[in-house]
């Protein structure tokens, strides 16, 4: 089936692309056609305020026509890749090289433990040579419930390993693997079955209750969490947290759980690693990027793998393929050295059929990426990362060093020695007048720390590859409220704004130093949240001028209305098939456009604003359960909006000025009821119309959580007050103007 020779892995171009090119023409002439119409066209200073409007019109036009312009970058070229595992195991089964796996969690409550642990087994299940695997996990909590649950999981990996291996269990997260099986028929396997079903009982209800025992403490005061005495006694590791004022107060704990003991059936495990590093209130720990930084030095100390996964602690592996995968491109004997980091999309197991909160993200996983590939560069998005080692300690890339695999530092055995000086490595002082942060490891300051980290890595003249096989590499938890969905999203496009506005700026650093083509994909994620204002224009001010009957588009017998008419009908029906062919349904393109307009209006818009005044770094921890009413209405598909954000209120506000003013229109259009009043309306103001009622129909979920639903999901009616009162003072203001 595979053949001897040739690379490790294989790369194909996307279908259809000349005909895409040929449409993207089409376009670009009706977006130029559009200006020239607003320039030509320019009402007269007489026309009072309608001048500026249109003025207004103008400059979203050409904002939101040059950012389509960038947005073809990752349209012209996409690229999909395959991989030849037999082949890697025939050329280089001796000399795979080590792997270290970073899992990174930061709160015991809202990633609660035993999720986090089903991620540590799933990974460290992985069809891998386990005497070259390594498993970290970072502990931000420094919670001693996780520590507990770490150990549990090191007990049961003693079962869990050797029948995933023996059965080839996929997934080989323990919670998802026993969630989605039954009992198998075949006897030995039954038997197996059972006697791991019942460890992982044990391992996990009694985790759950000891957790659970836990919740009714204070949050904020970790020394209060408790671990039964008897159970304390089991590991002396507990002794580490005698000294322990709270999570954000407490010195470095580092533990080696097993150290390639042996399993059930006397073979290797792979190292299990529990780190919590220095926390002290008087010093900055830079959130998830700090965490990976001493990450990579102290497992540099006690495995140092060339080859380094991370993944967050939600996002389990769903395949126990994907390190070989990962390995085809980084040994390929033509392209690997070339490649510094292989990036998975992040996926999640928790999505319901029609996706309300498009948390699938579809058009990035399916198209923009594939595209980022074409170009040498799917960006680093966090989870589901391979990096090789040297490369994001800072090295350049030149053609003459090819890297070899060899591990210089493999310790055998682990001393105490080793252990404290790798407590130093985590300290919080370690880094004082150091490059870390900066020339070395990740880098601090920014909310997207691995966007910012993988540009810097493309800068010094390294590729990337996506890797997104048919079978999703990892499965997380995507964000179940509107509001989780707008505070992320606020989180990333700042982020990405910073970036343009730091060292590394696509805008200028990386000119010269990156493919163009990357550069404008790189570009049309930093201005996403600068885009938010043509936006909120669009969405507001032709719906107003559609209630006060000032026309600001052409009129349908027009010439210059033909741009228009294609540009609308054209780019939703290749949106709508796009999202076809990535696999998406009818609803969830329509929910998906839903979600695009709130977080272009809120979140894009507060990260704009947060950027220009300068607000504090921080990182809102995306929440990864939900309770029992809330699920219920997730899975219905009923969005669920409460809270009081000003996210909220914005997006809420919006929605209410559409309706006032779609409202108003009837009322007019009642009132002066005839034939000539609906034709003159028809042919001067049909395109707000559209765009109005457009809004209309995809905030109807929206009017009922503020008008008409009684759960807990419902809008608060304080807020629905506020935006009422807002929108009604909006409409009326513009009114009289
Ligand atoms: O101080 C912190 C804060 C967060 N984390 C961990 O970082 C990961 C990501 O946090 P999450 O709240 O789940 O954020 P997401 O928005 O889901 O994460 C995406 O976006 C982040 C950047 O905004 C990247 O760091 C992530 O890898 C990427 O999955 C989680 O495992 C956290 O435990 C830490 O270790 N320390
Ligand atoms: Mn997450």
């Amino acid at each position: 089936m595979e053949e001897r020779d040739g690379g490790l892995f294989e790369t194909e171009g996307g279908k259809g692309r000349k005909t895409y090119k040929v449409f993207a023409t089409t376009v670009l002439v009706s977006i130029i056609w559009i200006w020239i119409y607003r320039a030509t066209q320019l009402p007269p200073p007489a026309a009072g305020y309608r001048r500026w409007v249109w003025i207004g019109m103008f400059a979203a036009e050409v904002w939101l026509g040059l950012y389509w312009i960038l947005t073809q970058s990752v349209r012209w070229s996409p690229t999909y890749r395959r991989t030849f595992k037999q082949r890697l195991s025939q050329r280089y089964e001796n000399e795979l090289p080590a792997v270290d796996i970073f899992v990174c969690t930061a709160d015991p409550v809202i990633e609660p433990p035993m999720m986090v642990i089903s991620t540590v087994l799933s990974v460290m299940a992985y069809d891998y040579p386990p005497e070259k695997l390594s498993v970290y996990l970072s502990d931000d909590g420094g919670s001693k419930v996780t520590f507990y649950a770490l150990t549990q999981a090191a007990a049961f990996s003693e079962h869990w390993l050797p029948y995933c291996r023996n059965y080839k269990v996929e997934p080989a997260s323990p919670a998802a693997y026993f969630k989605s099986t039954s009992n198998p028929s075949d006897t030995i396997r039954r038997q197996d079955f059972t006697v791991v079903q019942v460890i992982d009982i044990v391992v996990f209800v009694v985790g759950a209750e000891i957790v659970r025992r836990n919740e009714g403490s204070d949050r904020k005061c970790f020394k209060e969490q408790k671990v039964p005495e008897e159970l304390r006694l089991e590991h002396q590791g507990f002794a580490e947290w005698d000294s322990f004022t709270s999570s954000r107060d407490h010195g470095a704990i580092v533990q080696i759980l097993l150290d390639h003991n042996q399993d059930r059936e006397g073979n290797s495990l792979p190292k299990l690693i529990y780190m919590a590093r220095e926390k002290r209130p008087d010093h900055f720990h830079n959130f998830k990027a700090g965490a990976m930084n001493a990450l990579i030095r102290v497992s540099s100390m006690i495995s140092n793998g060339p080859i380094i996964l991370n993944v967050d602690c939600d996002m389990y592996s769903n395949s126990r393929d994907t390190v070989r995968d990962a390995l085809c491109f980084f040994m390929d004997e033509e392209k690997g050295h070339e490649i510094a980091f292989v990036q998975c999309p992040q996926c999640f197991d928790n999505l319901t059929k029609n996706d309300v909160y498009c948390g699938y993200l579809r058009i990035i996983r399916e198209g923009d990426f594939h595209g980022l590939d074409g170009l040498g560069g799917p960006l680093y998005i966090g989870t589901g990362c391979f990096h090789r080692r040297e490369i994001l300690l800072g090295k350049s890339f030149d053609d003459e060093s090819r890297i070899s695999w060899k591990t210089e530092n493999d310790h055998k055995e682990t001393t105490e020695n080793v252990i404290e000086k790798t407590k130093s490595l985590a300290s919080c002082t370690y880094e004082i007048d150091t490059e870390w942060g900066n020339e070395i490891g990740l880098k601090y300051g920014c909310p997207v720390e691995d966007v910012i980290t993988g540009l810097s890595i493309h800068c010094r003249g390294w590729k990337s590859v996506y890797h997104n096989p048919k079978r999703e590499a990892f499965l997380g938890v995507a964000a179940t409220t509107v509001d989780q969905v707008l505070v992320q999203h606020k989180r990333w496009s700042e982020g990405d704004l910073q970036i343009l506005l730091s060292r590394y700026s696509p805008a200028w650093y990386g000119i010269g130093r990156v493919h163009p083509g990357l550069l404008m994909g790189y570009m049309m994620y930093c201005l996403w949240s600068p885009s938010s204002l043509p936006t909120l224009y669009y969405v507001i001010v032709p719906s107003l001028c559609l209630l006060n009957g000032v026309s600001l588009f052409p009129t349908v017998s027009s010439v210059w209305f033909l741009p228009f008419a294609y540009i609308i009908v054209s780019i939703s029906a290749y949106e709508y098939l796009e999202f076809l062919r990535c696999g998406g349904t009818t609803r969830e393109w329509w929910n998906d456009g839903r979600i695009w307009l709130y977080k272009r209006t809120s979140s894009y818009l507060f990260a704009l604003l947060d950027t220009i005044l300068g607000s504090d770094l921080s990182f809102v921890i995306s929440s990864k359960v939900t309770d029992h009413e809330r699920r219920e209405r997730y899975e219905k598909e009923i969005m669920e909006f409460g809270g009081s954000s000003p996210l909220l209120t914005m997006v809420a506000t919006l929605s209410m000025v559409n309706l006032v003013c779609f409202l108003g229109f009837v009322t007019k259009l009642v009132v002066s009821m005839g034939t000539e009043t609906l034709r003159a309306y028809y042919e001067t103001m049909i395109v707000h119309m559209v765009l109005c009622v457009a809004f209309v129909v995809l905030n109807v979920p929206l009017y009922l959580a503020l008008f008409v639903r009684t759960d807990k999901g419902k809008i608060p009616s304080f807020v629905t007050v506020r935006s009422v009162s807002l929108s009604v003072f909006i409409c009326t203001l513009f009114y009289f103007v």
